[in-house]
């Protein structure tokens, strides 16, 4: 039996009508618009396309959208200039700093420069703990979004095999910290795992976020298991031209799997309506308010 799609742009789609109906309260009732700056350092074509989709999305959303683009020659201190204005900035309820950062600059001391309040990437080490510990914390948009779409297509996670595949500070360990408040049995496994196809093999959740392409195949799957892949790899295509494609060969894995994300239109689209979800959290908790509904962990 073929494995179900998740259908990760019309789910994103369904987040952003949620945000937008959270904007469109917040300027009614409470006259406060949320806003997000994205500050983009340096030239990086992928970075750009991303960054003005995320404009775009915000906009569309109802919502304020700051652009900052700095030279790739910009100095830390300069950086860490602007991120004091838009933290002191009322109007800005979310700030990202796109990464990676130049090399001159220390993304971690950039990150822990964020006011924790307005760290919509959930980045900053104040997040991350409180993540860990279980308290509310602003969550890393995209193991977010990947957690949105497992209870989408399962349900209940509790008591289910997980394995994540990768250890990054902004996929693999956040996502398992998810996985785990949500009850799973959690591994993150990485290059350095032996065996991998082994430890894959006996999860019923995989998420695949290693930067390696079509990685994962149809032998590491136990067969009905739900697959996530984070991967966005641009290969060379033998016809010429690029193409993205995820760390699990897609093909493959989607005849035993019982579902599965495409790359594109799976994971992408839901960072990005996770990214206004949080602007909105930001917002509703600067305010006082109540979570928003159906927008958060
Ligand atoms: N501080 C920070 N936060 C980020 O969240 C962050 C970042 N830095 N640096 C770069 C990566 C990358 N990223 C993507 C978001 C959406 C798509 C997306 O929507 N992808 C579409 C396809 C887009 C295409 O065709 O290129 C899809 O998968 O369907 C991709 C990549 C967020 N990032
Ligand atoms: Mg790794």
């Amino acid at each position: 039996m073929a494995a179900t799609v998740i259908d990760g742009k019309a789910f994103a789609a369904k987040v952003r009508e949620r945000v937008k109906a959270h904007v469109t309260r917040l300027v009614e009732e409470h006259g406060v618009m949320p806003g997000l700056a994205v500050v983009l350092v340096g030239e990086n074509p992928a970075s750009e396309v991303y960054v003005r989709s995320k404009g775009k999305a915000t906009r569309e959303a109802g919502m304020k959208s700051v652009e900052h683009k700095l030279d790739a020659a910009t100095s830390e201190a300069d950086l860490l200039a602007l991120i004091g204005e838009l933290n002191r900035d009322e109007t800005i309820h979310g700030i990202l700093v796109q990464l990676p950062v130049p090399d001159h600059i220390d993304a971690d001391k950039v990150l822990a420069a964020i006011d924790p309040a307005k760290d919509v990437d959930g980045f900053h080490i104040s997040n991350v703990g409180l993540l860990g510990t279980g308290q509310k914390a602003m969550v890393p948009c995209t193991p977010l979004g990947c957690l949105m779409m497992l209870r989408e297509e399962l349900g209940s996670l509790s008591g289910m095999e997980a394995v994540v595949i990768g250890r990054s500070n902004i996929v693999g360990k956040p996502m398992a910290q998810l996985l785990l408040k949500d009850s799973c049995t959690v591994t993150i496994a990485h290059s350095r795992t032996r065996d991998l196809p082994g430890v894959v093999r006996r999860a019923d959740i995989v998420v695949a976020a290693v930067g390696r392409p079509n990685m994962v195949t149809s032998e590491w799957i136990k067969p009905g298991a739900t697959v996530i892949d984070v991967g966005i790899n641009r290969i060379e295509k033998p016809e010429g031209g690029t193409r993205l494609v995820g760390d699990v060969d897609y093909e493959d894995v989607a005849k035993v799997a019982g579902a599965i994300t495409p790359v594109p239109g799976g994971v992408g689209p839901m960072t990005i309506a996770c990214l206004l979800a949080n602007t909105v959290t930001a917002c509703c908790r600067k305010l006082g308010l109540a979570e928003p509904e159906g927008l958060t962990a």
